[in-house]
């Protein structure tokens, strides 16, 4: 569906898993390997990807729920898969079709990026990194960097500040109803992927400005 983006932009700002990068299979094998270590059944890649979007906490305490292990395991768990998660980050995760093209146009355009994500910081940087994708990205903020996650809009509003552009001229490009929710709140207009995890939802549903089937549909939306 063809849409148009009102005001000029100046900045823009991505989410990682989802929307640049595929990780799925990074998360699925971090969990399984977690629950291998407490003795705990191991979860499907098809659970495991509505359980993504909303950090770490989150991903835990649904994937313990999941396969029947109790809530107080959450702490040992935790600690596991932290372990787990740095030993895989980037092994079975895939640059999404359409991303370098993306971010190239977005910097034609001269528009300052910066990558807010739900996922730890130390795991961004890390992944960002072994996929070539950190120069293209001013800023890098983690799950962990502000006292709030999406979707509150307090991370968009601190990355926008941190950018020095106005949420309205600064362009939030998601994967779920997480990434709009804070959009919407922050002022931000919001442009989602249709490829990503959206909590085990339809993504069209969500409220957002426009979908993009690749990142690199974001190239004639910039255009004059
Ligand atoms: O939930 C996570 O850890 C990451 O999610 P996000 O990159 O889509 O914000
Ligand atoms: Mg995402």
């Amino acid at each position: 569906m063809p849409f148009a983006l009102q005001a000029p932009l100046r900045a823009a700002i991505l989410d990682l898993d989802g929307t640049l990068v595929d990780t799925l299979g990074d998360f699925h094998a971090a969990l399984n390997h977690m629950l291998a270590e407490l003795r705990l059944p191991a979860i499907s890649a098809e659970a495991v990807a509505g359980f993504i979007g909303k950090g770490t906490g989150h991903l835990i305490r649904s994937t313990l729920a999941h396969v029947g292990g109790p809530p107080e395991l959450f702490q040992p768990a935790l600690d596991r898969y932290f372990d787990a998660y740095r030993s895989v980050n980037g092994r079975y995760a895939k640059v999404y079709p359409g991303v370098e093209e993306g971010l190239a146009a977005l910097q034609r355009a001269g528009l300052r990026l910066a990558c807010l994500t739900n996922k730890p910081g130390e795991f961004a940087r890390g992944l960002l990194q072994a996929k070539g994708l950190a120069p293209a990205f001013e800023l890098v903020f983690g799950g962990d960097a502000f006292e709030r996650k999406k979707p509150d809009p307090l991370p968009l509003r601190k990355t926008c500040e941190a950018l020095g552009s106005a949420p309205g001229a600064t362009l939030m490009v998601g994967d779920s109803a997480n990434d709009a929710a804070a959009a919407r709140a922050a002022g931000c207009p919001v442009v989602l992927v249709t490829y990503g995890y959206n909590h085990g939802e339809p993504v069209r549903k969500v409220d957002a400005d426009g979908f993009v089937a690749s990142l690199a549909q974001l190239a004639p939306l910039l255009r004059g």
